[in-house]
């Protein structure tokens, strides 16, 4: 990170007292403290230790096919780390700017649930792949705070239990259990349920934009637990007893839990001068939107950790950290910035082109994500404006049409940015065309619609002839006086409208301003497009204040 970073490496040193300042009149005798542990399923093809495919290629596949004899931990068998796991890990440790540890290890951490087969889950809870990272989260007003990132582990994800209440039995699926998950642990530096919010949602869309993760939350694949504890101001912070909340699987959802806990947390403090916190792990009941004591600190189990003796030391080159930063993309802030001093977009336009499909589809391999990424897509027109003499295009004319027409038109056929049809090239060549009022921006629309039910790779001017969508009239040529009105499309199509609505035509010549755009309405309808709507305005103005023309 560029200049933005020393800033905020600043900011970061103060994190502790800066972060108190602040007074929430929600709660205004509280400082509220949340620390977040995320779960996010790593993108890989295969498990963390066994050469199965993982649940993304298993998502219409029976449940207990993708299992092998390791995940089903039959005696005898062996992990295998994949290090395809480890490089993706790598990525999120050096996007969240950790410390890379060149050496890491993996401990056994006991438990005994049906969805566990080997009675253990491999962890690296004592000595993870990198720690002392930082994200940095916009606040609800606007300004950036980092939240400092303690640790990303590796660990394998559980096998799925479900329940069927009318056999009274429980089901199990082991397709994904042994799945590579990353466990992203941030201090407890957050201070309210709309900065953990946003501390999710901006990890969420880091990872998406890094190919590390899909970060779906509905489908599982990002799951957060909660930890929260209240101080009255003017203590330490960091002195209440934490409570957390378990397995949160939607943003809504953590600032659901958060609210609640702070309430009841608050209640219990207030309701006698002995009264503490007790530290606990608690649920959260998605149709009432409470909290509820799953167990006590004192009833935690005892995990009986013990290093995995059938893994060794993980051991990480510098080249290989090296080789992993160089295959990074553009990250988020760092494209955020460039296209606010490179372009002067707006915040909003930034914000739109950076969560555009969240870079669902971004590859991981250091290739050139092209079209798939909005922020190349967008690049691309603005840059290759195509006469070789390096021109750009106007980015906010640009940014309109992506964020606008585009966006608007894939979201009205049900399609993600992943599914645009229009290229680049296209996209910029239609551009043009309306600048130069080859095609009216009405056209324009249509043919951003057409273009995306029907792809083609022709140039956007050919399909244009096609479907007869050019415009009618250079509406750049004056305005033709009546006697040439047989042969200007212009006119006849005024003239037409206005002997068409007689009663309109009378509201307006007395007055009523509005329904002019009804027979403009009208004559841009007849022309399909192909006139340009300020042309078509000047002269139904002009037919209609004229008493002595066409009939009212
Ligand atoms: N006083 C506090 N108030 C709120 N959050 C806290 C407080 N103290 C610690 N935390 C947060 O709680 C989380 C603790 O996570 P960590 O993985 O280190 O331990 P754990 O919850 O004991 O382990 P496990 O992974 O088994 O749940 C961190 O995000 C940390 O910032
Ligand atoms: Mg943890
Ligand atoms: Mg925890």
């Amino acid at each position: 990170m560029s200049g933005f970073g020393s800033v905020a490496k600043r900011l970061l040193h103060d994190a502790r007292s800066y972060r108190l300042a602040k007074n929430d009149q929600r709660w205004p005798e509280w400082q509220v403290v949340v620390g977040v542990e995320t779960h996010a399923q790593i993108k890989s093809r295969r498990k963390l230790f066994s050469h199965s495919l993982t649940s993304e290629y298993s998502a219409h596949i029976l449940p207990n096919t993708n299992v092998s004899v390791f995940d089903a931990a039959f005696p005898g068998t062996l992990p295998k780390l994949n290090p395809v796991c480890v490089d993706l890990a790598l990525r999120t440790a050096l996007a969240l700017q950790c410390r890379v540890q060149p050496q890491s290890s993996f401990d056994r951490k006991h438990y005994f649930y049906s969805d566990l087969p080997s009675g253990y889950q491999i962890t690296q809870q004592y000595a993870p792949l990198a720690k002392d990272g930082v994200l940095y989260i916009r606040q609800p007003v606007g300004d950036w705070v980092p939240i400092r990132i303690k640790q990303i582990q590796l660990e394998q994800d559980t096998a799925k239990s479900t329940y069927a209440p009318k056999t009274r039995a429980s089901h199990i699926d082991l397709n994904r259990a042994g799945t590579a998950l990353m466990e992203i642990v941030t201090e407890a530096d957050l201070r309210s349920p709309e900065e953990a919010a946003s501390y999710v949602r901006t990890l969420q869309s880091l990872l998406r934009a890094i190919g590390s993760s899909d970060g779906n939350m509905e489908d599982g694949s990002l799951r957060c637990d909660i930890n929260v504890s209240l101080n009255r101001f003017g203590m330490p912070t960091g002195s209440g007893t934490r409570c957390e909340i378990k397995n949160l699987n939607s943003v809504k959802f953590i600032t659901a839990a958060i609210n609640y806990e702070i309430r009841r947390q608050a209640a219990l403090l207030t309701s006698s001068p002995e009264a503490q916190v007790e530290q606990e792990t608690r649920g959260f009941d998605e149709t009432t939107f409470e909290t509820f004591r799953l167990r006590s600190k004192e009833d935690a189990p005892d995990y009986r950790y013990m290093p995995d003796p059938n893994l060794g030391i993980l051991r990480l080159s510098d080249e290989r950290v090296q080789h992993i930063r160089a295959t990074l993309p553009e990250l988020p802030w760092t494209a955020r910035e460039r296209l606010k001093d490179a372009y002067a977009l707006s915040d909003r336009d930034v914000d739109v082109l950076l969560n555009i499909d969240n870079g669902r589809d971004v590859r991981y391999d250091g290739e050139d994500p092209g079209e798939s990424s909005a922020i190349k897509y967008f690049d691309r027109i603005v840059k290759n404006a195509g006469d070789g003499n390096g021109k750009r295009r106007d980015p906010k004319l640009v940014a309109n049409w992506v964020t606008h027409e585009l966006l608007g038109q894939l979201a009205s056929q049900n399609k993600t940015f992943r599914e645009n049809t229009v290229s680049s090239a296209q996209l910029g060549e239609l551009i043009d065309m309306v600048q130069s009022k080859v095609i009216t921006g009405t056209a324009g629309k249509q043919l951003t619609r057409y273009m995306l039910s029907k792809p083609a790779s022709d140039s956007v001017f050919q399909i244009a002839k096609e479907l007869d969508l050019l415009a009618l009239i250079p509406s750049t040529a004056p305005a033709s006086t009546s006697s040439e009105s047989d042969k200007d499309p212009l006119i006849t199509l005024c003239e037409d409208a206005i002997l068409a609505l007689p009663s309109e035509v009378k509201a307006a010549r007395s007055g009523n301003k509005g329904v002019l755009n009804k027979i403009i309405g009208v004559v841009i309808k007849q022309s399909r497009g192909r006139l340009d709507a300020r042309r078509v305005r000047e002269v139904v103005e002009r037919m209609v204040s004229d008493e002595s023309g066409p009939p009212s």
